[in-house]
């Protein structure tokens, strides 16, 4: 199975002198390509820090993270914006979108910054993705038109627009009713299918159990790398048990 990405031994401190803290403390993690990694842990475990590690959001202080083999350190700064755009989509509890633009816009927005392809193009590419995600009819509404759910639909579009290779969400079900939730895992669980890599980072056993690998966190180390088979609707419940019994076992 070939990797994407690969994180080795990789520091992440914030604060100085005294202050100074490993949020990540030589944490080692790969993604391999297609495959829906979900990250847990106590809150401040360092969960977010490392998908931002991963992704090339943030710097590292130690350690290495390596995208296609390429050490994101050795990659000018062009470049690395260049490979987050086109490789990768991110797609968060709040979908950050523009209040004076509809939604159509907002979906549309971070594709027309820098892409050769013409706005024609990318309009029907938005169009067809909002067809898909069953938001088809809501493009011309403004964002504060629009239910919870519906927005983070658009806001999955948005992370879709250039067909990335692997999806990273913090918690995009966590401001969500149950019923949204379960649809908006449904879309992902689609989109994984397609082929699409996830990294979820997530502290509902019931996101969590879609994956099929999760990476248990503790104070800024990786304590636990849970193997699941692929995602299947008929045993949902009992995945849900599994990472259940996990958590509890590792007091989560
Ligand atoms: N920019 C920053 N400056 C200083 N400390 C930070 C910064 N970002 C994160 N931290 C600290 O790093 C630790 C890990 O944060 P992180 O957001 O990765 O945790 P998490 O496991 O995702 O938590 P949660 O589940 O609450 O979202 C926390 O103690 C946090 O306060």
């Amino acid at each position: 199975m070939k990797k994407i990405i690969i994180g080795d031994q990789i520091i992440k401190s914030f604060g100085e002198g005294d202050e100074k803290r490993n949020v990540l403390d030589g944490v080692s993690a790969y993604i391999n390509e297609g495959e829906f990694v979900a990250v847990m842990g106590p809150s401040g475990s360092g969960k977010s820090t490392l998908m931002f590690a991963l992704s090339g959001t943030d710097g590292i202080n130690g350690g290495k993270v390596a995208v296609d083999g390429r050490d994101l350190s050795e990659i000018g700064e062009n470049e690395l914006s260049d490979l987050r755009r086109t490789q990768m989509g991110f797609v968060f509890q709040q979908p950050t979108m523009l209040k004076h633009l509809n939604i159509l816009d907002n979906i549309i927005l971070p594709s027309m910054r820098g892409n050769r392809r013409n706005a024609a193009d990318i309009t029907k590419k938005a169009r067809a993705l909002m067809k898909r995600v069953g938001i088809s009819e809501l493009e011309k509404r403004d964002i504060t038109q629009v239910s919870g759910g519906q927005l983070q639909r658009a806001g999955i579009c948005r992370a879709l627009m250039n067909s990335p290779r692997i999806i990273f969400g913090d918690e995009p079900t966590g401001a969500l009713n149950s019923q949204s939730a379960e649809e908006i895992m449904d879309l992902l669980s689609e989109i994984n299918a397609e082929g699409t890599a996830i990294m979820l980072v997530t502290h509902d056993a019931k996101v969590a159990a879609r994956s099929e690998r999760i990476l248990f966190m503790r104070d800024g180390t990786l304590v636990s790398d849970l193997k699941l088979p692929k995602f299947d609707r008929t045993n949902l419940e009992d995945r849900i048990g599994k990472v259940t019994e996990k958590m509890r076992e590792l007091r989560i």
